[in-house]
């Protein structure tokens, strides 16, 4: 292990140590860097340590921004673990799961060996590494879990074990739609994939772990007030019975340097204001041959300009940790219908790239962002003001689609025939109607202004930090002041 710190020690007031745990891929370690970097803006003593677990070696697209991570963050990559060195045949989500377990002791260790050196005030890990937080006791560390998604979906996860004491069949067959406190009603089949099968694993790692969050010291929510208003208030409400919840989001990543930019802005720069409709399936994301098919004509038979971040279809990629590797250098015209490139040279562009989606979706030409509805792309989309076509794969996805269409009414979600595909013609009637509909646009923009205040020195979410960090100032005070006077009495 690699424990390559680099402890700013010119201070003037006293450090507050904070120990970070990522959760496995890009989704889970890029959100918590942005969330340190807004740590370490707000106060000029905190030095945050991340630890970093990964499935296999961490791809380039993570590398580029801890590239860019400031002096008072650093980092630490655990011994990676092998998808062989795992179990074969298992699904993506339960190799991450072994990835955790197989990654405790690593985390166990080098917070031993940090907190030898300094007193650490907090420990802070993601949803999926809960079980990290049991150490935080150990090392008189406070725990907090740092949720990356929706605070509806972190409603679920403090409702699951009430929902499955009182459910005795699986959830997509609840007749009537379930309500999940302060939440929109759900139908069952549209709460996340990874707990439908109840009788598997993965289900039961999943009920174990949202146990265990009613135990930490708080919870940050990457959500805001006026984005989920309902369970916002439910989770806030005092005697609730749950952990304190922190609502501290939007946070995205910043614009990086990483990806496709010269060619896609050259792109964009020719088109005109709004007309661009951007597709994308998130870092993960990848279609069957046939709806990859579907989507491809449907695109052009609606005539809208589109810049299409294509994936190879599912059954060749083995998983979202080497998706982006195995993107690279693929021929698009191997699995797009015959002739599609030629045919759509002036409507759209194609990249199998990782795509710079942030400068992307800033772009004045963009009017629309076609999505899987991963929280990181629907934060960004809601950031930059653009409403989406929801097109949700997996995970909470469909939780997202329904807040963004029938909550907050900035998205529109096309209808999937009985064999689960999106029909070429829907495709493009609902590219057709979104791109016109000024009313999404409309409330897109609010959305956007109330991201941006929640972000602002006097704003919602800065507030809250900025509270919590003066409580932990006081605290590092404290322990720092003991651990010198240990010293004193040991030496
Ligand atoms: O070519 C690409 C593809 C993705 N991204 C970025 O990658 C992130 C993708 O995140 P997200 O939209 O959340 O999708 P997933 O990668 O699929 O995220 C996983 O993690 C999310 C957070 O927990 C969940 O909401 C999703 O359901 C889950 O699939 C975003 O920041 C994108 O800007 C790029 O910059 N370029």
């Amino acid at each position: 292990m690699n424990m390559n710190m680099n402890m700013n020690t010119n201070f003037h007031g006293e450090p507050i140590h904070i120990a970070v745990v990522s959760g496995v891929g890009y989704s889970h370690l890029v959100p918590i860097l942005h969330f340190s970097n807004i740590l370490v803006n707000l106060h000029p003593y905190i030095h945050v340590t991340c630890l970093i677990p990964s499935l296999g070696s961490p791809p380039n697209s993570s590398k580029s921004i801890l590239q860019t991570l400031p002096s008072n963050i650093n980092y630490t990559f655990l011994p990676p673990v092998h998808p062989n060195d795992l179990p074969q045949g298992l699904p993506l989500e339960m190799q991450i799961e072994h990835t955790v377990t197989h990654s405790l002791p690593s985390i166990h260790k080098a917070l031993k060996s940090l907190t030898l050196r300094t007193p650490f005030v907090a420990m802070i890990a993601d949803s999926f590494v809960v079980e990290a937080l049991e150490f935080a006791k150990e090392f008189n560390m406070l725990s907090y879990i740092y949720y990356p998604a929706s605070a509806t979906t972190l409603s679920l996860n403090l409702y699951l074990p009430k929902l499955d004491a009182e459910t005795s069949c699986e959830y997509k067959d609840i007749q009537k739609p379930i309500q999940i406190p302060g939440c929109i009603p759900l139908h069952g089949r549209d709460l996340s994939t990874t707990i439908q099968d109840r009788s598997s694993q993965l289900y039961k790692f999943k009920l174990q772990r949202v146990k265990k969050f009613h135990f930490v010291d708080g919870i940050f929510v990457n959500s805001f007030l006026e984005m989920e208003m309902g369970p916002i208030k439910t989770l806030t409400q005092e005697g609730s019975g749950n952990p304190v919840v922190y609502p501290v989001g939007p946070i995205i990543q910043q614009d990086t340097q990483h990806g496709n930019n010269i060619e896609c802005s050259a792109w964009l720069d020719k088109q005109k204001p709004r007309s661009v409709l951007f597709v994308s399936f998130g870092s993960g994301g990848t279609l069957s041959q046939e709806q990859i098919f579907e989507l491809a004509l449907g695109l052009e038979l609606s005539n809208h300009k589109f810049l299409w971040v294509v994936r190879a279809p599912s059954s060749r990629s083995k998983s979202a940790a080497y998706l982006s590797a195995q993107n690279d250098g693929i021929d698009p015209s191997e699995f797009l219908p015959y002739g599609f490139l030629e045919r759509t040279k002036e409507k759209g562009l194609v990249i199998t790239s990782w795509a710079p989606q942030i400068q992307i979706l800033s772009h004045s030409s963009v009017g629309g962002f076609l999505s899987h509805c991963g929280w990181n792309s629907t934060l960004e989309s809601a950031m930059h003001g653009v409403p989406l076509i929801t097109w949700p794969l997996f995970a909470e996805q469909r939780m997202n689609a329904v807040l963004l269409n029938e909550g907050l009414k900035v998205g529109l979600r096309p209808k999937v025939n009985e064999n689960g595909i999106v029909e070429k013609i829907e495709v493009a009637e609902v590219i057709k109607c979104f791109m016109k509909d000024e009313k999404l646009r409309n409330n897109m923009k609010k959305l956007k202004e109330a991201a941006t205040n929640a972000l602002k020195e006097n704003g919602s979410s800065i507030k809250i930090l900025s509270q919590l960090t003066l409580k932990w100032r006081n605290l590092a005070k404290e322990t720092n002041f003991k651990e010198c006077f240990t010293e004193i009495v040991v030496f």
